[in-house]
């Protein structure tokens, strides 16, 4: 791969603040085109790491290259070629939802189509209204369309669909879908485990400032090689076993039964398990740390 094949490339990245280490030594690449997802707990450094990516913060070290420029020290036409929705929505004025997004398509050199846009986030029947009256997730997708109208290369999006109804995220979902599919690279941050596996080629998790795991959510962990869970039941009640040959142990099942088997059930860890126990490993290595740092061993 060439740097030109990366969207993102940072190596030994730390922020500090006055009473804390946000950030303690991230290293992080991203493939041009490909959609990444962040993951990790409250606090873990996910916001503070977006923050130096987009140029809002301040690397105290480390060799950060955004779409091959150090956000540092990025101009207005590297601002324009990337898109960022925050947590936080902006509080417009009297706008409305159609005026809005008209009016930041006049910023970008190359935007979409803003009736294109609204209709990419479902608010094609909320052109008329005025910002403050859409609902919490009508605004969250008015916060995306923002954020895509300038066309841009890589999107950040942190948290997007927080405060979504299930149908209003599924078809954030395909938004995203249809945004990759038209090259768009995208670095997503979510607290969503069935959200990152749907979008993500790969994930990170971030725990305590370190980067602790980079992967596809199908391997993640040593996830493709975990044993799966088979369970059914019978007149003596429910039953499970553990097996690396899950399809065998149904065949044989079927044989015993001679046919259906109640309450068959085949299951491998979801990427939520595998997430809360590389969470778990990792505050219980922070915490062995801490404890020999107080005992002088460190
Ligand atoms: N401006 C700041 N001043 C001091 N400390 C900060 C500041 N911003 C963040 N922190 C601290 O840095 C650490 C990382 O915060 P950050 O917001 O990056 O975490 P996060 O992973 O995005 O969390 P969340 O999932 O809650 O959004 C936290 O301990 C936080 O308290």
């Amino acid at each position: 791969m060439t740097e030109t094949d990366f969207a993102v490339r940072v190596r030994g990245l730390v922020k500090r603040y006055p009473d804390k280490v946000a950030v303690g030594g991230v290293d992080l690449d991203i493939h041009r085109g490909e959609v990444f997802a962040l993951l990790g707990p409250n606090g873990a450094g996910k916001t503070t790491t977006t923050e130096v990516l987009e140029g809002y913060r301040q690397a105290d070290e480390g060799e950060i290259s955004v779409l091959g420029t150090d956000p540092a020290h990025a101009d207005r036409a590297w601002r324009s070629r990337i898109g960022i929705v925050l947590q936080t929505s902006r509080d417009e004025a009297e706008s409305t939802v159609s005026e809005l997004v008209r009016h930041y398509a006049s910023y970008y050199p190359n935007p979409r189509d803003p009736d294109e846009v609204i209709a990419a986030v479902g608010l094609e029947d909320k052109r008329k209204t005025r910002p403050r009256k859409l609902s919490g997730g009508q605004r969250r997708r008015l916060d995306v369309a923002l954020g895509v109208i300038g066309n841009p290369e890589l999107l950040f999006l942190d948290e997007p669909t927080t405060g979504f109804d299930p149908e209003a995220r599924r078809q954030f979902w395909t938004l995203i879908e249809n945004l990759r599919t038209g090259g768009t690279t995208i670095l997503l941050t979510t607290h969503y485990l069935d959200e990152a596996e749907h979008l993500a080629d790969r994930v990170g998790v971030i725990a305590d400032g370190r980067m602790i795991e980079v992967g596809t959510p199908e391997t993640l962990g040593g996830r493709g090689a975990r044993t799966a869970r088979v369970s059914w039941s019978d007149a003596d009640g429910p039953h499970e076993l553990r097996t690396d040959q899950p399809t065998a142990e149904v065949a044989a099942l079927m044989a015993r039964f001679g046919g259906e088997v109640p309450e068959l059930e085949v299951r491998r860890p979801s990427l939520e398990d595998i997430y809360l126990d590389l969470i778990g490993k990792a505050s219980a290595t922070a915490a062995a740390d801490v404890e020999a740092i107080e005992a002088g061993a460190l």
